[in-house]
């Protein structure tokens, strides 16, 4: 039996989900795992800055901390929370099959859609194109893990909320009532999970790389490209998806300003053996009919 890996994880239901998965997964492989939780470290045991190191995600850096000290071997993220520079020392094992992509509104009945409607969400992404959908509704605040804002949704009197369909399937939440968000561009890599290890550990490499999922790997790594030209280090309200089919991936992206009001959406495909720099270039097409104005906007408004 070869050496056993330590997959970290945080507390929330939907990141012991992941870890669990990617653990019977490598189990079934003959790879014997375990899970070690993984509390919010004190930042200071390393022996550098987190910013020096590029550790910067909110959600995946006490993970990432945990695997640079040698904690753990391997982290399990969300790959939409994973900042597009992974933290120096850091490496991508493997992309999981991705799951449904799409957003979805939890609501209580529809017929607030035609009215004064109040729906909630944390999203920049999902606020901007609510409100360009429907520009006489109000958004309200909403964040937490999945299942503390399923809680706020029920005790509040909004009419809906907004998901991510992957974590609710995973963790088993999805309600009787919900409609999937076709038109709404979901956030880059939404869906899937990236699982990483340090720089070197052949061993969990080698392990990991059985769980991979090329073609998910490919179109990630399109919508991640194509975030990466747009953001500059700040969280735009930026959407994209890219899909195989038959050899070809077909991207839709999209930045749209803070309220709504404007977007600049981009549609291209690219034979799938042959996407670097196709991202990139999906990224300068919004930029060069009218994205940069939006960008500066967006900038300008987040910094004040
Ligand atoms: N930012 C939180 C987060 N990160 C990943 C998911 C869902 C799972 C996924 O998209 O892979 C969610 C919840 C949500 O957006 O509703």
């Amino acid at each position: 039996m070869s050496k056993r890996l330590r997959i970290g994880t945080r507390d929330s239901e939907l990141a012991l989900w992941q870890a669990r998965r990617v653990q019977s997964l490598l189990q079934a492989g003959g790879q014997d795992a375990e899970l070690m939780p993984v509390k919010s470290t004190g930042d200071l045991i390393l022996d550098k800055p987190l910013y020096e190191l590029g550790i910067t995600g909110i959600f995946t850096k006490t993970l990432d901390v945990a695997l640079l000290r040698k904690d753990i071997d391997l982290a399990v993220h969300s790959m939409k929370d994973v900042p597009t520079a992974l933290p120096k020392g850091i490496v991508q094992a493997a992309v999981l099959k991705r799951a449904n992509p799409l957003d979805i509104l939890v609501h209580k009945g529809l017929d607030f859609l035609n009215a004064e409607g109040v729906v909630a969400t944390g999203s920049l992404r999902r606020k901007a194109q609510w409100l360009h959908r429907y520009p006489l509704h109000e958004i309200v605040d909403l964040r937490g893990n999945v299942n503390t804002r399923m809680q706020k949704l029920a005790d509040h009197g909004w009419d809906a909320a907004i998901f991510a369909a992957a974590g609710l399937e995973r963790i088993g939440l999805l309600p009787d009532q919900f409609s999937t968000l076709q038109w709404m561009l979901p956030a880059p890599a939404q869906g899937a999970m990236m699982v990483v290890v340090r720089e070197g550990d052949t061993h969990a490499l080698e392990a990991l790389s059985g769980l991979n999922d090329p073609e998910t790997e490919r179109c990630t790594a399109v919508e991640r490209e194509f975030l990466r030209e747009l953001e500059g280090g700040c969280t735009a309200p930026i959407g994209a998806l890219a899909v195989e089919e038959q050899g070809r991936i077909r991207f839709r992206g999209g930045l749209f300003s803070l309220d709504g009001a404007d977007k600049v959406l981009v549609e291209k495909d690219a034979k799938a053996d042959a996407i670097a720099g196709f991202g990139r270039q999906c990224a300068r097409e919004i930029l060069d009919s009218g994205g940069g104005a939006i960008l500066a906007a967006v900038k300008k408004s987040l910094s004040r």
